[in-house]
């Protein structure tokens, strides 16, 4: 088969530098400082980003300070028709984009167009329109002689921090409801991702004021310095449980306004009235998107355990079909996990494996060169083991059995994490009240890892709180005012 090299990719692989985007400019940190960009198909050097540090953090964030002052008062209309300009370029440079993305991430060119790229403009189309019909509770004469009515407001400047999984997608998610809805954004995209989150702030400057949009690429530390920053009134990340209680620890020092979208555990609660070779076969595909670099990933498969043997060999052997590869390979499923950090985090798992569990496909490294892990489903896990109760963020489904829907029910919400869960059966009103009775923030049923732009996304317990998407996600970047005036 040949293999897809779009110009673009071709493009991307030629070794660049990246910029922050502070003030409308593309700019170097202010030292000059910079950190290697690795490629995690190959583990080499392939880029060099700004290593940013408080001076660069204090620039952006005056910057966005400066801009609120105008951005702040625009109308819906206006913000809409930025936002929609903004999106018919993305759809305009979308190969290009997704080269770049490709290219930083290892993710699959052709996989990632199709599922990822399209909803990079839909987002901002949808929160262009949500802006426009935000609601509040009715206006009128609560005291005699006084009319109450609700401002909904911008909250202010922002600060975002965003993850490696999906960089492009997960900055849209946070930047958009919040420029929608009035905010100015300083962002600083993971250290090992930093290419289309400055491509996408590079090309959105053409349509918004100077200011509105920053982005400030760094480690750490660079997070550290952002979201402690006094001028911020509120911080959105999202990454790991460790990374958020760390933000919302800083944040409550001066009371800022937090956004948390940290990690997942997904059940996947598999009936014996499914249908259990179309289930096997979209569990492996939603386990294995993006290497099981997703925190909503079917990754903990909770099985009847009278069709146990019979599932867990179909899982098996619809796993090991999807192949992890180079992004421009057609046969590519999914790339190599993104650091060699990770790789070492998912291989940790399945080497510790405890001896009463067993590994029914994968379980190794692929190749010697990249991060690259293969297919693997592990069985016989118990509801204590590590493998289960910890977030593994790679290309590994464990499969454990239950006997009832109680004990289905126990094992899904015994864990710190509550953010996405499915239910697959025949049943409509089993699948009903699995859906009441499961702890995490999102229930899919007969399905697993679809999201669309008009419905939340978001968790509960450590997994985080506050929505992403949806009129939620934009009613959270806004601030409730009452005013209510004298009529008599
Ligand atoms: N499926 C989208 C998940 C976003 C965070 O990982």
């Amino acid at each position: 088969m040949d293999a897809v090299r779009p110009a673009d990719y071709a493009r991307a692989m030629a070794d660049q530098t990246f910029s922050n985007v502070v003030d409308g400019r593309l700019v170097p940190s202010a030292s000059g400082a910079t950190y290697d960009v690795i490629d995690p198909t190959t583990g080499a050097v392939y880029a060099q980003a700004p290593m940013s540090g408080q001076e660069d953090v204090d620039r952006a964030y005056a910057a966005a300070d400066r801009a609120f002052e105008t951005w702040g008062r625009t109308t819906p209309k206006e913000r809409a028709t930025a936002l929609l300009r903004l999106a018919d370029a993305i759809d305009a440079r979308a190969e290009e984009l997704n080269a770049v993305e490709c290219r930083d991430t290892g993710k699959p060119l052709a996989l990632t167009m199709s599922e990822e790229m399209p909803y990079a403009s839909d987002h901002f189309r949808f929160f262009a329109g949500a802006c426009r019909v935000m609601e509040g509770r009715a206006a009128g004469e609560y005291m005699t002689d006084m009319t109450s009515f609700i401002r909904r407001e911008p909250i202010g400047v922002v600060g975002q921090v965003t993850p490696w999984n999906y960089p492009l997608l997960m900055m849209i998610w946070k930047v958009a409801p919040a420029i929608a809805a009035g905010n100015t954004v300083v962002l600083k995209p993971s250290d090992t991702t930093p290419a289309s989150s400055t491509l996408l702030a590079e090309i959105a400057q053409e349509f918004l004021p100077p200011g509105v949009l920053n982005v400030v690429c760094g480690d750490r530390d660079t997070g550290r310095a952002l979201v402690s920053h006094p001028t911020p009134q509120m911080v959105a990340i999202t990454g790991s449980v460790r990374a958020g209680m760390e933000v919302a620890g800083a944040a409550a020092t001066d009371l800022k306004r937090v956004h948390l979208e940290l990690g997942g555990k997904a059940p996947v609660i598999v009936f014996d009235d499914a249908d259990l070779a179309g289930a096997a076969t979209s569990i492996a595909e939603a386990g294995l998107f993006n290497a099981g670099q997703d925190c909503t990933a079917a990754t903990r498969v909770l099985v009847a355990d009278g069709v146990h043997d019979e599932f867990v060999a179909a899982l098996a052997e619809a796993a090991a079909a999807l192949k992890t590869g180079m992004p421009d390979d057609e046969d590519t499923y999914y790339g190599p996990l993104n650091n060699a950090d990770q790789l070492a985090r998912v291989a940790g798992m399945v080497d510790r494996l405890p001896d009463h569990a067993e590994v029914r496909t994968g379980g190794t490294r692929v190749g010697d060169a990249g991060y690259f892990y293969a297919p693997t489903v592990l069985s016989g896990l118990r509801q204590d083991d590590e493998q289960i109760q910890t977030e593994i963020f790679g290309p590994v489904m464990t499969v454990q059995t239950f006997a009832d829907e109680a004990e289905a029910l126990r094992f899904a919400n015994g864990v710190q994490y509550g953010l996405s869960s499915s239910v697959w059966t025949a049943d409509h009103a089993r699948a009903m009240r699995m859906s009441a009775r499961l702890d995490f923030g999102v229930v899919w049923i007969n399905t697993h890892i679809p999201f669309v732009s008009e419905m939340p996304h978001g968790g509960f317990k450590h997994s985080g709180y506050g929505k992403d998407l949806s009129m939620y996600g934009l009613e959270d970047y806004t601030r409730i005012k009452h005013v209510m005036s004298s009529i008599g």
